[in-house]
């Protein structure tokens, strides 16, 4: 029987690669006790015959994706009494440098006050999770309408490939920890 799961929504595929990166750090050290699930959000059949959760989303305008944020209300009870972990998907990297500094001067780190952010928009669907990463996804005119690409492009902003696998190896060596010192 699975016991973890591992479950993600992603517009345009990278938070997708993300969550599956995961699900093999965390196969590779519980394969022998626990079986680990990895499917799109919609796909989940009902969480709580999980006995832990990885959840992960992309970033749209500062917010989780709607798939991500009901998933949470829908599911708030069933998650309450599991270790549950999340991640969420952005592209501060991506940012020219002149609007990285205007957001220095209200914050000394982009991505932590990104972080904050959307980690306040889920304190209010429901409690703290055990730990939220943020980690770059990628920039790609294809995930965006035409008008959203030529925006990205004038204010300087960057296309490209910004997967930070080493610090999603690090994430899933974190929560593989965590699962292991409460001796589940
Ligand atoms: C419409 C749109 C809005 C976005 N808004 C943000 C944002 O507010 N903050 C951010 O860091 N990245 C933002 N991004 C960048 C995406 O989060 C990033 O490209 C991410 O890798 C997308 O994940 P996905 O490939 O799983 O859809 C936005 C991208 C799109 C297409």
């Amino acid at each position: 029987m699975s016991s973890i799961l591992v479950t993600y929504s992603s517009a345009a595929g990278s938070t997708a690669s993300i969550a599956d990166f995961i699900a093999s750090n965390l196969r590779a050290r519980f394969s022998a006790v626990h079986g680990i699930d990895c499917m799109a959000i919609e796909a989940v059949p009902w969480p709580n015959s999980y006995r832990a959760i990885v959840l992960g989303s992309a970033i749209h305008g500062g917010a989780w994706l709607p798939a991500a944020r009901n998933f949470l209300v829908k599911h708030v009870d069933d998650i309450d009494p599991m270790p549950f972990y999340i991640f969420s998907v952005g592209a501060p990297t991506a940012l020219p440098k002149w609007m990285k500094k205007v957001a220095a001067h209200a914050h000394s780190d982009l991505e932590e006050k990104e972080k904050l952010m959307v980690g306040d928009a889920i304190a209010l669907t429901m409690g703290h999770p055990v730990k939220h990463q943020l980690f770059n996804g990628v920039t790609d005119s294809k995930g965006m309408n035409w008008a959203m690409g030529i925006v990205f492009s004038c204010i300087g902003a960057q296309w490209g490939d910004f997967r930070e696998w080493d610090k999603v190896i690090a994430f899933s060596r974190d929560i593989a920890d965590d699962l292991q010192k409460r001796e589940w």
